[in-house]
């Protein structure tokens, strides 16, 4: 190296010496780095003057590195294997324990002449090396080396060794030879301490790696790296990127980009809110502590203007060749995304996404062979995946046991700097932690997302299918935050509950639902804001801030939505049965717009996802594909989710004595036993913020209608549907099928639609309403069944009953055809509705007049 050429590596090394006094980096990073900087012949020469203002004041630190430096020159060069090396430095330190304890009777050492015995030893060998003499490039070995390996056992000195002790070490001369060295893990002989074992076993792990990496990195053959771009996809297990990048064979380097404005897309889907923030900044840290466990790290940057140009520098400072990334499916980010991977390719960048998001690419589903009946609910979006079945799942894959490293490392900066995890600060400058609770509640990582997973394997699997509506048991798998930020594959969690041993339909259904909220974000990106029903923009709101507050921070004086509020504010999780309950309550009861209730979700769930919440929200919310032809009431629901009212007890701590049977309406508790149980309404517990639910349920009813009116060319006049523009996508899929018609312009298809608005459309004057949406909630065990299959339906009932009735039409056509008697009538599952229900089929088509 000239002069020239070293400054700037050396400058680099003495950046980094800074940063591993702060302890940002540890020891045997540091000295990669600099064997990476520096090369081979520099490293030997200089490293040790380099790092020699470090014995004053940081003494261990500069003892570490010597060793490192030690073990690395001394013994990877002399080719032998780790457990032999483990040995020898071992050994060398035992012998410099030794002359330490000779020259103790001498006076105590200094550190620095502590270390000149290393460094005389690391200088000997460097001038045998030059000889040719490779035994001498190892540290010379004592002649007692019986009293060396008693020391050493006595002492404990480095416990790496001690599960050689039984063995015997056979010296001759300066040569050692070890026994059977290839142990394997279960050979471990009794009365060993297992964890220490187990720690140096680890440790020996990486060091090997670090070192195979090392070698890997300074081959000059080596081919150009990769850069690994981690976005949703925080994750070592079942990753296709990341084995995909191993095959391309260059050194991988792992990055994540933080840019908030285009994570946010148009401004107002608040993608990543608080809660998710949070937790992104903690599965970021559990997954650079998985890379490191390989020897890698993760690079985080920083973005200053765009991805785009972030990358583009990463390429020049890296030489990467190739760039790999898991497809996202937000429309704004797929934007992004294709604008990246076409500038990158211009420079010579060879850019692969991989699909493993989702179980299904959303951009490949396609209607084709099943139509737009029934659009929305998932047994659609299910047929139509069948119908037109993707390239296939294949197996999970296991993360991998090293990842090769580069000569050089780009500079990132350091997590804390994304300010995900940053806590707001009060006048006094003292800071305000709001995720407490969060963190109690959560493992972050990836391996808690496992140990999650085996878990609900383990017990609430077996409750799924029956109960997992209740929010006193923890009968669902909790996995959705690892879900949404990719530290489990939806891949691998379907594999993982098929072979579990009860077989749970309704569970994977669930994934088949994460799926169709992709889909139809992709078919409609305006979802997280606009509603997709065009009647239902217009419906009016309420703008009460007060009955907003107070849903949202759960003293609405309902214990049930008080609880689940209080319970998603203090973990940012709820369960999907009361997150039907509470929006059933902001919408139906409070009458406020379903874009409240999806900004709050998205802010303080963990879980939060773009594309599962706006779905929601717009079923919810009365305008989205899929209607819901219910209405959670906050009492009813109770009484099937919580019936005993310990989840109320839990969240809502000042009603814990009232008794089980007004545990969800204190306002009908006696004044004598709300004072036993210390309970003042008003006070200690909010009143009711309304009070005739009854009435209020009819508002909601009524001000749909006046909408539905006024908008008439969106509702099917033979039906009562909504009728919704469909997106460009759809209309070349469904062109010549009839499902859809055009109408001046535009194509409308007739979507489910709640069986009482469509009442209301045909009867507009009826008092009475024979299928009123809420739900009444159930005690008893059996009635508790009925509802969850009910529950189940719900999503699904009009769609299901279309199917049966068609198929009932065309079985009945078909033997008129063929001059047969008409079949039996069949006999169905009771359902909620009446069975006579001349609403349920959505019709083929309808042609709508523009003005
Ligand atoms: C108003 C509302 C808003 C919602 N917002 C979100 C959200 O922002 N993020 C989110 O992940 N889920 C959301 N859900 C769906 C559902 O409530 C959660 O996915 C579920 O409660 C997570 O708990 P779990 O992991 O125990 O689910 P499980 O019942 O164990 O289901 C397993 C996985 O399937 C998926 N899943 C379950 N239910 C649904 C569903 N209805 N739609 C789509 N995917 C589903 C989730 O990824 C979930 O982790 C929302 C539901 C409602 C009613």
């Amino acid at each position: 190296m000239s002069t020239k050429d070293e400054v700037k590596p050396v400058a680099h090394v003495k950046h980094f010496m800074r940063e591993l006094l702060l302890g940002r980096q540890d020891p045997e990073e540091f000295f990669c780095l600099s064997l990476s900087l520096l090369g081979h012949q520099y490293t030997q020469e200089q490293f040790l003057d380099l790092i020699e203002p470090l014995a004053e004041g940081h003494e261990e630190l500069h003892t570490c590195l010597v060793t490192i430096f030690l073990d690395y020159f001394t013994k990877v060069q002399s080719g032998k294997g780790v457990e032999e090396e483990e040995l020898e430095l071992a050994l060398t330190l035992s012998m410099q324990e030794m002359r330490e304890g000779e020259l103790a009777a001498q006076g105590p050492l200094s550190h620095a002449q502590r270390l000149s015995y290393a460094q005389r030893a690391i200088r000997g060998g460097r001038v045998a090396q030059k000889n040719g003499n490779s035994h001498c490039s190892r540290a010379p070995v004592p002649c007692d080396m019986e009293q060396a390996q008693r020391e050493r056992c006595t002492e404990g000195l480095i416990g790496k060794i001690t599960n050689i002790q039984n063995e015997s070490v056979c010296v001759t001369g300066t040569e050692v030879r070890y026994p059977s060295l290839s142990r394997s893990d279960e050979d471990v002989p009794v009365g060993i301490n297992s964890s220490q074992d187990e720690k140096s076993k680890r440790s020996r792990r990486r060091r090997q790696r670090k070192r195979q990496q090392l070698a890997m990195s300074l081959s000059p053959s080596s081919p150009r790296p990769v850069l690994l771009w981690f976005r949703r996809d925080l994750r070592l297990n079942d990753n296709p990127a990341l084995i995909g990048s191993l095959e391309v064979g260059g050194p991988v380097i792992p990055v994540f980009l933080w840019c908030p404005e285009e994570e946010e897309g148009p401004g107002v889907t608040v993608a990543v809110g608080g809660a998710s923030k949070y937790w992104l900044h903690h599965a970021l840290l559990s997954l650079n502590h998985s890379l490191e466990r390989l020897g890698s790290h993760l690079v985080t940057v920083k973005v200053e203007t765009s991805s785009q140009e972030a990358l583009q520098r990463l390429v020049t400072d890296t030489g990467a060749g190739t760039l790999l990334a898991t497809a996202l499916y937000e429309p704004w980010l797929k934007e992004r995304d294709d604008l990246v991977f076409t500038a990158l390719q211009r420079q010579g960048v060879k850019c692969q996404l991989y699909h493993s998001y989702c179980l299904r690419d959303p951009n490949s589903v396609s209607t084709e062979g099943v139509g737009l009946r029934g659009i929305g609910s998932v047994s659609h979006f299910m047929s139509c995946c069948q119908q037109n079945p993707g390239p296939g799942l294949g197996t999970p894959v296991d993360a991998p046991l090293c990842l090769p490293v580069p000569s050089a490392w780009p500079q990132g900066c350091h997590l804390s700097q994304l300010a995900l995890a940053r806590m707001p600060r009060r006048k006094d400058g003292t800071v305000v932690d709001w995720a407490t609770n969060i963190r109690s509640s959560w493992d972050f990582s990836e391996e808690g997302a496992q140990a999650r997973l085996q878990a609900f394997l383990r017990d609430g699997i077996y409750r799924y299918e029956k109960e997992s509506c209740r929010a006193d048991a923890p009968n669902t798998s909790s996995l959705s935050p690892y879900l949404h930020y990719g530290q489990i594959s939806p891949r691998s969690l379907l594999s993982e509950s098929r072979s579990a041993r009860c077989r749970p339909p309704k569970f994977q259904r669930k994934l088949a639902w994460r799926d169709l909220a992709y889909w139809q974000l992709t078919l409609f990106p305006d979802l997280p804001w606009e509603s997709l029903r065009p009647p239902y923009k217009a419906l009016r709101w309420s703008s009460d801030r007060a009955h907003l507050k107070a849903w949202q921070r759960g003293r609405t004086g309902y214990p049930l939505v008080d609880a689940s509020m209080r319970q998603l504010w203090l973990t940012g999780w709820m369960n999907n049965y009361m997150r039907h309950v509470v929006a059933s309550f902001l919408i139906a009861y409070l009458h406020l717009p379903w874009q409240e209730g999806y900004r709050w979700f998205q802010d303080t769930l963990v879980d939060a996802d773009v594309a599962i919440d706006a779905m929601m929200w717009q079923n919810g919310g009365m305008c989205g594909l899929d209607h819901w032809n219910f209405v959670m009431h906050p009492v009813c629901a109770a009484l099937t989710c919580d019936p005993c009212g310990s989840f109320v007890r839990k969240w809502c701590p000042e009603l814990a004595e009232l008794p089980d049977e007004f545990i969800h309406k204190p306002w009908q508790c006696p004044t004598s036993l709300l004072r036993r149980a210390g309970v003042v309404l008003g006070q200690n517990y909010p009143e009711r913020i309304v009070t005739d639910l009854e009435e209020r349920r009819a508002q909601s009813l009524q001000d749909v209608a006046v909408v539905r009116r006024q908008f008439g060319q969106y509702v099917d006049r033979h039906s009562g549907c909504d009728l919704i523009p469909l997106p460009d996508r759809l209309v070349k899929e469904a062109l010549g099928r009839g499902d859809i018609v055009q109408s001046g312009s535009r194509f409308l298809l007739p979507v489910i639609t709640r069986m009482e608005f469509k009442h209301q459309a045909h009867d507009t004057d009826a008092k009475s309403n024979p299928f009123d949406a809420v739900l009444k909630g159930y005690v008893s065990r059996k009635r508790d069944e009925t509802i969850a299959f009910l529950n189940e339906r719900d999503f699904t009932a009009s769609v299901l009953s279309e199917n049966a009735q068609r198929r009932d039409r065309q079985e009945r056509d078909q033997r008129a055809l063929e001059g047969l008697p008409h079949p039996p009538a069949a006999h169905s599952r009771a359902r909620r509705t009446p069975s006579k229900d001349i609403f349920s089929v959505v019709p083929a088509g309808v042609t709508v007049r523009h003005k």
